[in-house]
């Protein structure tokens, strides 16, 4: 086992070393946030390996199952993106045409249950994007990163929830536009991926940097995401008030210290609890801790080992 996990190590420390990404380091690097996303325990009303969450529909083998029928799509978005000589904006019908067959694909898998559609559009606008930056320069840069995932979906808040008009909205986002105004994943994409770009990827460096287990630094990553993700699924389960309690205990819990002090575990245990006693699942964070860790393998970073080395002490983080 030792040696197996070793060597999954020296292969994700050279992917993420990789000079010159191409197709499938970029898919990789986003199915491995998937994968290590859906690992992660606890995370407040979310699936993990040892709970469902506030699911009756799901569980981890769902994710599983999911993860792997969505992977192809990320690699082909990337494929797309190295491959696309015109601007940005020009390369989203290609991709959107990609990630509907594979959004059609994940709910046959799933049996219609909705387990990564939003991850299906957020990692794999990041993959096209991630592809074209690459046709231009040797190494993904975050801010031309993030620049050219916004210049892709450029307008799609107009197009596809402004401009809705007197159409009966179909969708979660498009009905919850209506009622609310939040512009959800939409949106998020395309001011280029805030909740990433100024939450996740600082907190997971902190973390990272401070020391802290693998499982410790995505549970922490997780929370500060939670603080200011305006994630439409919970307003779709709870409403306004909804999304308010998580962002609040949200940062509560981070003034504790997060998943980096026993106080913070200790609150992040007990929102877990009343998560799922409100029937409350942060589904758009979750997908947002794994488009960070995506883009943090992208940028060359490299996490923590999943395990403590030989001799040392165990992990303080929750093991499974
Ligand atoms: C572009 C679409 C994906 C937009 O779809 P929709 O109109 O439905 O838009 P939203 O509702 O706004 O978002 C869809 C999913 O995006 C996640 N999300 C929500 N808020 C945010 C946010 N602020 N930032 C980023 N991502 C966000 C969230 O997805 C996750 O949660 C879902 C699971 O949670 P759950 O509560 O179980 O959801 P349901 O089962 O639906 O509800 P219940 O009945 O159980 O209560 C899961 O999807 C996670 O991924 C939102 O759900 C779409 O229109 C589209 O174009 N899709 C085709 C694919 C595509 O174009 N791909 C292009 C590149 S490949
Ligand atoms: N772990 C998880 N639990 C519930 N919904 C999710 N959406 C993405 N990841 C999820």
């Amino acid at each position: 086992m030792k040696y197996a996990l070793r060597r999954t190590l020296d292969w994700y420390s050279d992917m993420s070393l990789w000079p010159h990404s191409n197709a499938w380091s970029i898919g990789s690097a986003f199915l491995t946030g998937a994968l290590l996303e859906i690992s992660t325990h606890p995370k407040p009303g979310l699936v993990t390996p040892r709970s469902n969450g506030a699911h009756e529909d799901m569980n981890l083998q769902t994710f599983m199952i999911s993860s792997a029928v969505i992977a192809p799509c990320l690699y082909q978005c990337a494929e797309a993106g190295l491959g696309h000589a015109g601007p940005a904006w020009t390369l989203l019908e290609q991709v959107r045409g990609i990630g509907a067959r594979y959004e059609a694909r994940l709910l046959d898998a799933t049996r219609g249950v909705n387990t990564q559609r939003g991850l299906l559009f957020s990692a794999g606008i990041l993959s096209a994007a991630a592809g074209l930056v690459t046709r231009q320069m040797p190494r993904c840069e975050e801010g031309v990163l993030f620049a050219t995932a916004a210049d892709m979906v450029r307008g799609i808040v107009e197009r596809e929830l402004r401009a809705l008009g007197r159409r009966a909205p179909q969708t979660a986002g498009e009905k919850l536009y209506q009622q609310y105004g939040v512009t959800g994943i939409r949106g998020e994409a395309e001011a280029g991926f805030p909740s990433v770009r100024k939450l996740g990827l600082p907190a997971l460096r902190a973390a990272r940097d401070s020391g802290a287990p693998l499982a410790t630094v995505l549970l922490d990553t997780l929370i500060a995401l939670m603080t200011e993700t305006e994630d439409t699924t919970l307003l779709w389960r709870g409403g306004p008030e909804a999304l308010s309690f998580v962002q609040s205990r949200a940062r509560h819990i981070r003034s504790l210290g997060g998943a980096l002090t026993e106080a913070g575990m200790e609150a992040i245990r007990v929102f877990d609890a009343d998560c799922i006693t409100r029937r409350l699942s942060p589904g758009g964070s979750a997908d947002l801790l794994a488009v960070t860790i995506g883009v943090d393998a992208l940028l060359g970073g490299l996490l923590p080992p999943a395990t403590p080395a030989p001799g040392t002490s165990p992990a303080r983080a929750p093991n499974f």
